[in-house]
């Protein structure tokens, strides 16, 4: 069984869970409450290439990364770095997240956030609205093309922005087809958790330029924001390196910083 598998048998299980605890029509109910999602594709829009970043505690590739107690002070410095978009994994099994995680970060930031998880139904996507969530994370390789593309038209109707993630070529055009406007090439191999940054700069091209395009996974530091940005890259979404290297709020600001360079905000 793959990778991808195994967490999408865990995902199912929990969710179970979940919906029989909650039924939909709570959820809602509580939807009702909340406010109308940020507008993040005018977040990405901005000049420069922008940085996504992530709240990430463990992997599958990596293990434990960082014990994060506090995702909100995390994701304060986040802010305060210039983060455009912070990525709170919600995945509890392989990356130690939660909804709560995401509860509590909408609570401490106004920066617009990102549901990452691995969502299968759109129960998921009413969970996602009513904890804080202005975006979603749809994976190609975990959904039929009908799941797809349901799942992309019911987020955006529900005012939350889809970022759809692809692999392969193959993934690319569904996503093209399905209507994403936000399209993110991750470069971790979902079979063998490798990151290949060569990735984003084959299928980069494949996307047309109305899209926005974020390169996901592997980005050390400004240098690799630079190579994605110069292989057509709107944004980066990092994770790991800012988790472990101890100065998060830093770590962002280096990136914005180099993604505002005059030659990045003027290109389009
Ligand atoms: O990170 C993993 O090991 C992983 C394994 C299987 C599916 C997804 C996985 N990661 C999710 C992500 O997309 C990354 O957390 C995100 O792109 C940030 O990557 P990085 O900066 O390399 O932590």
């Amino acid at each position: 069984m793959s990778v991808l598998d195994e967490i999408l048998d865990g995902v199912r299980a929990d969710l179970a869970d979940r919906q029989a605890a909650v039924p939909l029509e709570r959820l809602k109910e509580q939807a009702a409450a909340v406010p109308v999602p940020k507008d993040v594709v005018a977040a990405l829009r901005r000049p420069g290439v922008q940085v996504v970043a992530e709240v990430k505690r463990s992997s599958p590739s990596k293990g434990a990364l960082a014990a994060i107690a506090d995702p909100s002070a995390l994701a304060r410095d986040y802010a305060a770095g210039g983060a455009c978009l912070i990525s709170v994994l919600t995945e509890q099994r392989r990356f130690g997240g939660s909804l709560a995680d995401l509860a509590a970060v909408r609570a401490a930031v106004d920066t617009p956030l990102l549901r990452k998880d691995f969502v299968v139904t759109s129960y998921q996507l009413w969970e996602a609205l009513v904890h804080g969530a202005d975006a979603v994370l749809l994976i190609v390789a975990a959904l039929e093309q009908s799941a797809l593309v349901s799942l992309v038209e019911r987020a955006e109707s529900l005012g939350l922005t889809p970022l759809v993630e692809v692999h392969t070529e193959e993934e690319t055009q569904r996503a093209i087809e399905a209507g994403a406007t936000v399209i993110g090439v991750n470069a971790r191999d979902l079979k063998t958790l490798r990151v290949d940054r060569d990735v984003f700069t084959k299928l980069a091209p494949l996307i047309p330029d109305d899209r926005i395009k974020i390169a996901e996974s592997g980005v050390r530091g400004p240098h690799d924001l630079l190579a994605y940005a110069g292989a057509g890259a709107d944004a980066v979404l990092v994770g790991e390196s800012l988790v472990i290297g101890g100065h998060p709020r830093e770590a962002v600001a280096d990136l914005v910083t180099a993604g505002a360079h005059p030659a990045l905000r003027d290109r389009h």
